[in-house]
């Protein structure tokens, strides 16, 4: 008889055809956890445990009409998938990009289970999203894009059921507008989305808390190590949100983060990356990194991709899935690289993960790596349940403890299974067990 794992693995792939990514991710927990599920199987197996854990419990599509600023009308598909409510209210961000489909979606939600239990918070599993572009459109149009969006999602979501948040293409204005919407329909002032502005709710330091968050777990991944992140190269991909608050911090904390990223091109920047004429670039221009050039007359701009072929201590992928493939880990490691730590989700291919990893390697997956972002919304439900704002420091010191235990505790769960060093493995595991524990408790539902 094949195993339970095997079976499962076997019939996600069949029952979802077309969702390559949502197999990868079902693929590397269910590998990492098999040592769990074998000791119980035959429990597990009687309990339809693994399949409950792999079919999201709702998932929703709906059109979204909207008019642009010619007056002609669009249409786009939204999706809101609500995975896994065991240990919270759903929870997880929302993805404005043209490649979002119910497959990018799934994998995201998936994902979002076990990074959500790692952070120790209650918050559940979602994801959702829509193929709309808001890069070339004016703010009007991403309005009113977002308001359609929220007059459908609103039906379903709420502060103490789901609570979505920003993704790719979904920031500080898009929130905005999605909170406007929900409160004028459901006319309900509450925490129903994070990253919110400060004036409505929103909590100081979520706008930094993804890459702060990698940075925190990367120094801690180090000194563990009896090492130090100061003095490191450090290669970052992306221009968003996660990749500019990690360049951030990495700065801070004494390491030269030398490019960056976007979906036409990269920087190298020999003597550091600018983040203030970075911020200007990407949060107030939305402009593109050919831009970075007139602030640093030194750097180099290359079109296409290439960032994982310049020399560094540390790699940081901050952009999209599947964004460093095993060309890339082999160029890597031929430079030496110590650590590759995900701040995107899933940025790294299984056979890139497994040949970094084989290479000695330190890796952290996106799961535990980049939940500083999530962590922190939970913050931000925390204040907004108790009608309270607290400081930048408290934020973040928070921030920094949860990103400190968080390590501690995927990488005792690796070594008690066998696996140390094995980060993927102590993650999924780790982040299983909670999930688990309360799905047992709350009978076959
Ligand atoms: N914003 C957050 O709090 C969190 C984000 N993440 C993940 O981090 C990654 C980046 O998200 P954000 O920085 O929030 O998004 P963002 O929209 O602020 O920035 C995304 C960046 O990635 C680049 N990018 C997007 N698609 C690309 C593609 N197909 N090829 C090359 N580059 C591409 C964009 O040009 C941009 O620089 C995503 O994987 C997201 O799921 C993970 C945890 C939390
Ligand atoms: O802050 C959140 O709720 C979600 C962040 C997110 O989308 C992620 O962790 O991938």
């Amino acid at each position: 008889m094949s195993s339970y794992v095997d079976e499962i693995i076997e019939q996600v792939i069949k029952q979802n055809p077309s969702e390559p990514e949502f197999h990868q991710a079902v693929r590397e927990v269910l590998e990492s956890i098999r040592v769990v599920i074998e000791a119980n199987e035959e429990k597990f197996r009687r309990d339809a445990l693994l399949e409950r854990l792999v079919n999201p419990e709702r998932q929703i599509k709906f059109r979204v009409p909207w008019i642009d600023d010619n007056g002609d009308v669009h249409v786009n598909t939204g999706y809101r998938v609500q995975f896994n409510s065991a240990i919270g209210p759903y929870k997880g961000g929302l993805r404005l990009h043209p490649s979002v489909n119910l497959g990018i979606i799934k994998f995201l939600g998936f994902e979002q289970i076990f990074k959500n239990s790692l952070t120790g918070l209650p918050i559940g599993g979602g994801k959702g999203g829509s193929d709309f572009d808001p890069k070339g459109k004016s703010d009007r149009e991403v309005m009113r894009f977002c308001q359609a969006f929220m007059t459908e999602l609103c039906k379903y979501i709420g502060a103490d059921t789901d609570v979505p948040a920003g993704d790719i293409g979904t920031g500080g204005r898009e929130i905005g507008y999605m909170f406007g919407q929900y409160k004028k329909i459901r006319g309900l002032f509450e925490g129903v989305l994070t990253g919110k502005g400060l004036t409505y709710g929103g909590s100081l330091a979520r706008t930094e808390a993804t890459g702060y968050g990698l940075l925190y777990i990367v120094e801690e991944l180090f000194k563990s190590h009896g090492a130090d992140i100061a003095g490191k190269t450090v290669v970052v991909s992306g221009a968003g949100n996660v990749a500019i608050y990690a360049i951030q911090k990495a700065q801070q904390l004494g390491a030269k983060v030398v490019t960056c990223s976007d979906s036409t091109g990269w920087v190298y920047d020999p003597e550091g990356i600018d983040v203030a004429a970075l911020k200007q670039i990407k949060e107030v221009d939305r402009a593109r990194l050919t831009e970075y050039k007139k602030y640093r007359p030194n750097s180099e701009y290359h079109e296409g991709r290439g960032v994982w072929a310049v020399k560094c201590d540390i790699a940081l992928p901050c952009a999209t899935q599947n964004e460093l493939d095993v060309e890339d880990a082999v160029l890597l490691v031929e430079n030496g690289v110590t650590a590759v730590c995900e701040g995107a989700n899933m940025p790294t291919t299984e056979e890139a993960t497994k040949y970094l990893q084989n290479n000695g390697v330190w890796f952290i997956p996106g799961k535990a790596a980049n939940a500083g972002g999530v962590a922190t919304s939970a913050l931000e439900m925390s204040q907004n349940s108790e009608r309270l704002s607290w400081t930048f420091e408290e934020v973040d010191a928070k921030l920094k403890n949860i990103m400190v235990n968080l390590y501690h505790n995927i990488d005792d769960a690796a070594k008690k299974y066998g696996f140390e060093g094995n980060y993927v493995v102590g993650a999924n595991i780790a982040g299983f067990e909670k999930v688990l524990d309360a799905m047992n408790a709350q009978g076959i539902v």
